[in-house]
């Protein structure tokens, strides 16, 4: 079984759209966002897959949301056959912390490539959990989004040397850094020279869930990659369709 988050109660959150972050960015995707994280980002956008009542991580929103209302069990095989369903050939496997439920995400992946072999399956991964053996293999993309101190997750949970080192070594990974201060590229390079990340294969993005908000931070960001050698990642989803679930 794979524990989903919900668009709306009962729902499972699957959904075709455009990648809207990273490499892939502007590609007709279908995503499913599981629900469940091992982290507790303040600013997370998709708190509604972990903050669930009476959970007392850390949070400034004062939101609560109710477990049942924003959770769903669904069997491998019928995910599969919802993603199938989708016109896209391309996955996002995201959440919450996707890589929690590995072992039934590779049940479910196997499962879809029975009914559509051509699938290019992406995972967007907070980077502090490993892959799971049956997993890795079915993976064609890690975007992994290492989570810096202005997360409010202690760094000893959210940076795990080793993990970080195996991405960096691994080519079929891209690392995507929230950015919200100037100074956070300090913490980005530091974690880029300490695991030998390539430049090219590192991404920034602005920190933000409105327009308004990503526009005045792309303005200075922009400017920081291209002094750095790095990529620039806006947010096009958020443009297009604001912070809305399923989207
Ligand atoms: C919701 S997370 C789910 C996957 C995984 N837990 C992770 O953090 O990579 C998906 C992506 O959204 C980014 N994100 C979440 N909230 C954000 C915000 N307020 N501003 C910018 N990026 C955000 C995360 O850094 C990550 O790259
Ligand atoms: N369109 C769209 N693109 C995305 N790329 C990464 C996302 C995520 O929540 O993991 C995401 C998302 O939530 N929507
Ligand atoms: S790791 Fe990802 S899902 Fe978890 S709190 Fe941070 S942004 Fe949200
Ligand atoms: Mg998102």
């Amino acid at each position: 079984m794979l524990t989903l988050a919900t668009t709306t109660p009962g729902k499972p959150e699957i959904f075709a759209s455009l990648q809207g972050e990273g490499a892939s960015v502007g590609k007709p995707s279908t995503f499913v966002r599981l629900s469940r994280c091992n982290l507790a980002c303040h600013w997370c956008d998709t708190a509604y897959t972990w903050r669930f009542s009476g959970d007392n991580r850390p949070h400034t929103d004062g939101l609560d949301f109710a477990r049942e209302a924003n959770q769903v069990k669904l069997e491998e095989a019928e995910v599969a056959q919802m993603v199938a369903a989708l016109k896209p050939d391309r996955l996002v496997l995201t959440g919450g912390e996707p890589l929690l439920q590995g072992a039934a995400l590779a049940r479910m992946v196997e499962a879809l490539k029975e009914l559509r072999p051509e699938f290019h399956v992406e995972i967007e991964t907070n980077g502090s959990v490993a892959p799971h053996p049956a997993l890795d293999p079915l993976i064609d993309q890690f975007n992994v989004s290492p989570k810096l101190a202005h997360s409010g997750n202690p760094a000893s949970l959210a940076l795990i040397p080793e993990r970080l080192a195996a991405y960096a070594a691994d080519p079929r990974a891209y690392f995507k850094f929230v950015i919200a201060e100037r100074s956070d590229i300090e913490e980005v390079l530091g974690l880029v020279a300490a695991h030998s990340i390539l430049p090219s294969r590192v991404f920034l993005m602005p920190e933000g869930r409105d327009s308004a908000t990503l526009r005045a931070r792309a303005r200075w960001l922009g400017d920081l990659c291209a002094d750095h050698g790095f990529n620039f990642t806006d947010r096009l989803h958020i443009h297009l369709w604001g912070d809305t679930r399923g989207t």
